[in-house]
């Protein structure tokens, strides 16, 4: 685990209090490792969305320690998190929080103009084409079918080019095709180095990672390295027999 851009440490996650308090993370240790592509999978409710959130700084643990991009989280104020967010890491979330005012083209290289470096025409242009959108760059999201809308917020991640990319179902809202594309691009992404921590039920998606990891009530319980599709859905069917 010396080489890994997110490493969670024995972190909990309690949301809620007394009879009702639900333990989202129950100690929680994993490294992801540099230049990796992880599925993390689950039932519902097994704390795949949790563990993303605390992974990259957008929630905070009750206990344990998250270190990204080789920095510890605990103790960092709002404003270290969100310059280490910005600079360092790229999200691919089913909100797609785009600017409705911008165009295209505009939303995609805004993350890498905040932070003060300029886009690479070349690689922008790439990544929109591979999702689809080169006769798309002068729209406004208003513009854009939902379907769309995600592809666009895929590339504004993969413009980037971050140190971690997590995504949160990334391929949910599109067709066959443009999913495949997608999955190949964060693949990419990975075999340039970087560390792609993907949340998805997919199996064929998780097909796509170097492995899966499997959730259930807050633990992790087990790991499938070159993970088939086949093997994937029959370990996803196990384990929902045992969720709670
Ligand atoms: N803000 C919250 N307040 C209370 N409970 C929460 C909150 N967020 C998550 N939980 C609970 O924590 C547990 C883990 O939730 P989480 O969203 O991480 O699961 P998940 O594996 O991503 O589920 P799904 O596959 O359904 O999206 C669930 O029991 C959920 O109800």
């Amino acid at each position: 685990m010396t080489n890994s851009p997110v490493r969670l440490e024995a972190v909990r996650k309690t949301y809620g209090r007394g009879d009702s308090a639900v333990t989202a993370l129950d100690g929680v240790t994993f490294g992801f490792p540099a230049g990796s592509f992880t599925a993390v999978m689950g039932p519902s409710g097994s704390g795949k969305s949790t563990l993303l959130h605390c992974a990259a700084g957008l929630d905070q643990p009750d206990s344990g320690t998250v270190t990204l991009a080789g920095t510890p989280l605990t103790g960092l104020g709002e404003t270290e998190l969100t310059v280490l967010r910005r600079d360092r890491v790229a999200f691919v979330f089913q909100s797609f929080n785009l600017m409705p005012a911008l165009t295209v083209w505009e939303n995609v290289t805004l993350p890498t103009i905040l932070a003060g470096r300029a886009p690479d025409d070349a690689w922008v242009a790439r990544v929109l084409d591979r999702v689809g959108l080169t006769d798309r760059t002068k729209h406004r999201p208003g513009e854009l079918s939902g379907g769309q809308q995600q592809r666009v917020a895929v590339a504004r991640a993969l413009a980037v080019r971050p140190a971690v990319t997590f995504a949160d179902e990334p391929t949910g809202a599109l067709d066959t095709q443009t999913a495949l594309e997608v999955l190949a691009l964060l693949r990419e992404l990975a075999e340039a180095g970087q560390t792609v921590v993907m949340v998805t039920h997919d199996p064929v998606a998780a097909s796509h990672a170097d492995s899966a990891l499997f959730l259930v009530d807050g633990r992790i319980v087990s790991e499938v390295d070159r993970p088939r599709a086949d093997a994937v859905a029959a370990e996803l069917a196990g384990l929902t027999g045992r969720a709670r």
